[in-house]
């Protein structure tokens, strides 16, 4: 049995990590995280499902922890979740941690890899098996058409509430096709004049905004007379969450270190 508390308890994928998670067995949900600033709706996460589970919750991560065996997070403040493993990592007990969280700067991530030396963490901005497949998949196309006059777009949509952009996962879409093709120039949108037109050597990205889309991602290889795009559409966030879960349960006891879903999901 997995002992969860789950950060952005009352958010879209705080909710629906609690349904799943309350429906596994394996998993006890003992606390919801919420921000100190929202409107305190609800005081158990049994109140939110509309079930009988008595896990209160609280916006201050120290007052559970010792009821924890590991912190979903999925508030969408990188400084939140910045803080809620800085106190992990603090603790004598080493709880583990999976920050499903988006949009850290460089600074955090490097924090994150530093302090992932304390407690097990599994960071990855997209949790379903497809995306992580489309990791795999655009590695391979983009190894395969390296130096072969393709073009290479990539474009994501989300809904209109998300906070951040591009989606956390096109930078990792990003961050991969750059190592493959040793393209460093990223350019994100365009609009002006291109009198030589497109250069080859950049990487664009086009992050769309705009009503309930859960999260659609392509990345195209545009040639002269082809092209291959690859994409990977979200019908429901429960594929992120079934990926929360499943990450919750394989960090529980496993040595300290930064994992990802490649790692959960035994894709390397
Ligand atoms: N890795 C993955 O597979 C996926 C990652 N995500 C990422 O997860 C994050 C959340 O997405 P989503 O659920 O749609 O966002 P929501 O805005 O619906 O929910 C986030 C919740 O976090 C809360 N929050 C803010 N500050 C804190 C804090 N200090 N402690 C605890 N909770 C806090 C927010 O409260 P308030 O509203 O009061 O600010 C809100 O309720 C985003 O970064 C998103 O990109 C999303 C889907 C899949
Ligand atoms: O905010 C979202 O909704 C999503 N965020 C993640 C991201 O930024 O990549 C994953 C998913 O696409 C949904």
């Amino acid at each position: 049995m997995v002992k969860v508390a789950i950060s952005g308890i009352l958010g879209r994928m705080g909710k629906t990590i609690a349904k799943l998670a309350y429906e596994d067995s394996n998993i006890e949900i003992v606390a919801g995280i919420e921000s100190p600033d929202c409107a305190h709706t609800h005081d158990t996460v049994g109140e939110i499902l509309n079930v009988d589970l008595d896990a209160p919750i609280v916006s201050d991560l120290s007052k559970v922890i010792d009821i924890t065996d590991v912190v979903i997070e999925f508030s969408n403040s990188t400084e939140a979740a910045l803080s809620h493993l800085r106190l992990l990592a603090a603790d004598k007990n080493k709880k583990g941690m999976v920050i499903g969280t988006t949009g850290f700067n460089d600074e955090e991530l490097k924090e994150i890899k530093e302090l992932s030396k304390d407690i097990p963490v599994v960071l990855a901005p997209n949790m379903s098996i497809g995306v992580n497949l489309l990791f795999k998949l655009v590695e391979e196309a983009a190894k395969a058409l390296k130096d072969k006059g393709y073009d290479i777009e990539v474009i994501e949509m989300h809904h209109r509430f998300k906070k951040d952009a591009p989606s956390g996962t096109a930078v990792k879409l990003v961050d991969i096709l750059k190592k493959e093709t040793g393209i460093e120039n990223v350019v994100y949108g365009r609009n002006g004049e291109y009198p030589n037109g497109r250069p080859s050597d950049e990487i664009a990205v086009f992050a769309l905004r705009g009503g309930d889309v859960v999260g659609d991602h392509t990345v195209i290889f545009a040639g002269l007379g082809e092209r291959i795009e690859l994409t990977h559409k979200a019908g429901s966030r429960d594929i992120f969450a079934r990926g929360a879960i499943e990450a919750a349960k394989w960090i529980k006891d496993k040595p300290a270190g930064l994992y990802d879903m490649m790692d959960v999901l035994n894709l390397k």
